[in-house]
């Protein structure tokens, strides 16, 4: 009846052993008292009777292995309908010989022993289905005690064989993702143990690709490679949703292969992942003939469970090594693949005896559109500008983005000179309009070019030779391209060491300021001083801010150094105040960075604060073409700056083509007429012409004006006529030291209060 003792263990008393004891007692009753005949024999069919119910198997065998009694279900599975045609018969009768001896060694075992064995799982063969057993054979004694066979009882635990054997796959699959197995090899997996689950089906794991629409063929290890020629690149049904239509391509291309005789059916299930988003399918061959073990369908909902967790994991971990060398914003190399791919470029350059154009792209101003629109929209404009370089450039190189604005373009077998054509296209798909929502924008680039091996050895010192000629670019003007020469490389080592030194300078506090006075020459009287900064430098005297206020800004330290002029400025304004001459305004000059920073409200309230200035003494000098470079953003920072009081000036007037509608909006008290158009007066008429015009503008407008750059009696005397009566310049005084200025603000007619 069974054969393969799988395990020993003792299990719980079952129905079937409760009944064997009951069966035995009464047995052992019958034999003690012949006076209850009758009832014996009651009590035994009765028994009988309560015994066929059991589903349980139970039988009694003599020491020769000859069934004495058996339960229907005995009966039956031996293929019998009656009791009397088991009796006497052995298990040799039924079985093969091999398995039949097993059973026998066991029953054997007990009867010499008598010592009962309890709860092995034993492997059925009857059926042609799997079939698990769990035996308890008990020694059969007479009324003696002598043991005269072996009473036996067994449980069908098939199903609870095939959960568990369901929880050790899923365990051993989810240990496979834990470690890290590959995925085509989980599915290697995956698929076999379906596959074991169930006779005559055939089993394929298909997942999506980088191709959308097709499914690659992942797994079929029952299938031979026709069949999996024929299955991989299958198109997935419309939607992806529609596993009918995939089902069916599926079923054709297996039947396509025509290796089968047998009708296969084709069942289709989705894998997906967390989001649900379709990763792959499983398809399932059956025919007619296929058999399945006990919680086939359990498993298979188990397994596709499963691949859709190892494909998100996979999908995850493909992720993180695509971002260890890409850009995720754009998808281009990022900085570390750039420098493999330029070594390799430079080794295949070596080995040909060719050239490679290293370009650096830089887009101007981006930081405004930042500032400006938002990191979403500088995020697409990015998108977008990466799209047409990539669209450009990609069949001839490798393109990385570098930084923020920053694009390197990898140009191999070229030379400088061949590499200017594309890179003049590159330029101009650049600067071509760039829908944002409902803004149009226009973004140029400046563009370093510098060549392996001429311009470097290695790929830092190439790109560093490229980043160099892309600053020369900007330094000519922006939106143009320039090649790198060996000149530029003394030029920035220079600038890095001037830079240091204008830290070093911060540190040190160098800087001083020096005071230029702005007369009213209606009275002769001073009512304002331009603070203007300069570096006492140890060994080199003063330095003026033309030398060193562009790298200040071009490396940061403008903040630290506005700061102090700020305070510095605000503190000498009070101390002119508490000395008893009489008060007057102090113009300072904001740089870009400075009037873009976030705390720039801040550090003019501390200043004035920690002075004890008035705001109404203090005005901040910007420049039209710092305000126009960002209108609306411009506009708003200079009323949250005139809610604090300060006044605001806008500097070197007439050179930042501000409109008149815009400049309506501007929260000023003066115009400052930019010393260009002053430098010529008398003999340019059409400096006059605009200058007259500025100052008629300001004084319809209700603003002050003051000229800058005055040098001679002839310019005063035309802007006095013009109607200009706020002057700066030469002609009354140069910058001076704070002793100095104090001194011509003492002696300047009425000065004291
Ligand atoms: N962000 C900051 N910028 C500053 C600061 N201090 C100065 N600056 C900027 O540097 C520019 C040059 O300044 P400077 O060399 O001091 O020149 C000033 C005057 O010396 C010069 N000037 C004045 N009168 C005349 C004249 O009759 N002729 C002539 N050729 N030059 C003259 O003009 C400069 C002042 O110009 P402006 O500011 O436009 O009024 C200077 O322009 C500032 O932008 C600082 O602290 N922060």
């Amino acid at each position: 009846m069974t054969k393969g003792v799988i395990a020993d263990r003792k299990l719980p008393i079952s129905i079937s052993e409760v009944a064997l004891a009951s069966y035995a007692a009464v047995l052992r009753q019958g034999a003690e008292n012949p006076h209850r005949d009758v009832d014996v024999t009651e009590q035994q069919s009765w028994l009988e009777n309560m015994i066929n119910q059991i589903p349980d198997y139970i039988y009694a065998k003599d020491l020769e292995g000859r069934f004495l009694f058996a339960n229907q279900a005995v009966v039956t599975n031996n293929g019998l309908l009656h009791l009397a045609d088991l009796v006497g018969r052995t298990d040799f009768d039924f079985l093969p010989n091999h398995v039949a001896e097993i059973a026998a060694e066991v029953e054997r075992r007990v009867t010499e022993t008598g010592l009962p064995h309890f709860g092995s799982e034993e492997l059925a063969f009857r059926t042609d289905e799997e079939q698990w057993l769990m035996f308890t054979r008990v020694p059969l004694r007479d009324a003696s005690g002598a043991i005269v066979g072996v009473v036996g009882a067994s449980r069908d635990i098939t199903a609870q064989k095939s959960a568990e054997r369901r929880m050790r796959s899923q365990a051993y699959l989810l240990e496979m993702i834990a470690r890290g197995t590959s995925f085509r090899d989980f599915l290697e997996e995956l698929a076999r143990m379906i596959a074991e689950f169930a006779k005559g089906v055939h089993v394929a794991l298909l997942t999506t690709g980088t191709d959308p629409g097709l499914l690659h063929l992942a797994a079929a290890p029952t299938l031979n490679n026709e069949y999996r020629r024929r299955l991989n690149a299958t198109p997935i049904g419309s939607a992806s949703a529609d596993l009918a239509a995939t089902a069916a391509a599926l079923k054709l291309a297996f039947g396509g292969a025509n290796i089968s005789e047998i009708d296969h059916q084709c069942r289709c299930l989705p894998i997906s992942d967390a989001d649900g988003q379709l990763e792959g399918v499983l398809a399932l061959y059956s025919s007619e003939d296929s058999q399945y073990q006990p919680g086939f369908s359990e498993f298979v909902s188990i397994a596709v469970h499963m691949a859709g967790i190892a494909a998100s994991r996979h999908r995850a971990e493909a992720r993180i090594r695509f971002l260890a060398d890409h850009d995720p914003l754009t998808g281009m190399a990022n900085r570390a693949l750039l420098d493999r791919k330029l070594t390799l470029a430079m080794q295949k350059a070596d080995s040909k005896g060719s050239e490679v154009a290293l370009a650096f792209l830089d887009l101007d101003n981006f930081k405004l559109v930042n500032d400006s629109l938002g990191h979403s929209a500088g995020d697409q404009l990015l998108k977008i500008v990466a799209d047409r370089i990539y669209g450009l450039a990609s069949d001839h190189g490798s393109i990385a983005r570098i930084g923020g604005d920053e694009f390197v373009i990898i140009l191999e077998d070229m030379d400088v000179e061949s590499s200017l054509a594309l890179l003049s296209l590159i330029r101009e798909a650049v600067v071509r309009p760039i829908a944002l929502d409902e803004i149009e924008l226009r973004v140029t680039c400046s563009i370093g070019i510098a060549s392996y091996p001429s311009h470097g050895k290695s790929a830092g010192d190439l790109l560093a030779s490229a980043d160099m000629a892309m600053y020369r670019a900007k330094e000519l003007g922006r939106d143009g391209i320039a090649l790198f020469t060996s000149e530029m490389t003394a030029a920035v080592r220079k600038k890095l060491s001037r830079t240091d030194e204008l830290r070093q300078a911060v540190l040190r506090d160098e800087f001083v300021l020096h005071y230029q006075p702005q007369v009213d020459v209606q009275t002769g009287r001073i009512i304002a001083a331009e603070a203007l900064v300069r570096w006492q430098r140890p060994g080199e005297g003063l330095v003026y801010p033309g030398d060193f206020i562009a790298l200040a800004e071009e490396t940061g330290l403008i903040m630290p150094i506005g700061q102090w002029v700020l305070k510095t400025a605000c503190r000498q304004a009070r101390a002119w105040q508490d000395q008893g001459l009489r008060p007057i305004r102090i113009s300072v000059n904001v740089s870009a960075r400075q009037f873009q920073e976030e705390r720039l409200i801040e550090t003019v309230a501390d200043a004035l604060h920690e002075a004890g200035l008035d705001p109404s003494w203090l005005e901040l000098e910007i420049t039209e073409s710092l305000i126009m470079k960002d209108l609306s953003g411009s506009i708003a920072r200079m009323h949250e700056l005139q809610k604090l009081g300060v006044k605001l000036a806008v500097d070197d007037f007439g050179t930042g083509y501000s409109s008149l509608s815009a400049l309506k909006r501007f929260p000023l008290s003066r115009l400052k007429v930019d010393r260009s158009f002053i430098a010529d007066i008398p003999h340019d008429a059409d400096d006059m012409a605009i200058t007259s015009a500025i100052i008629s503008l300001a004084q319809k407008m209700g603003l002050e004006v003051v000229a800058e750059g005055v040098e001679t009696e002839e310019q005063a005397r035309f802007l006095i006529e013009s109607g200009c009566n706020q002057i700066q310049g030469y002609l009354y005084s140069r910058p001076v030291e704070e002793e100095r200025f104090s001194r011509l603000l003492e002696g300047n007619g009425c000065d004291h209060r």
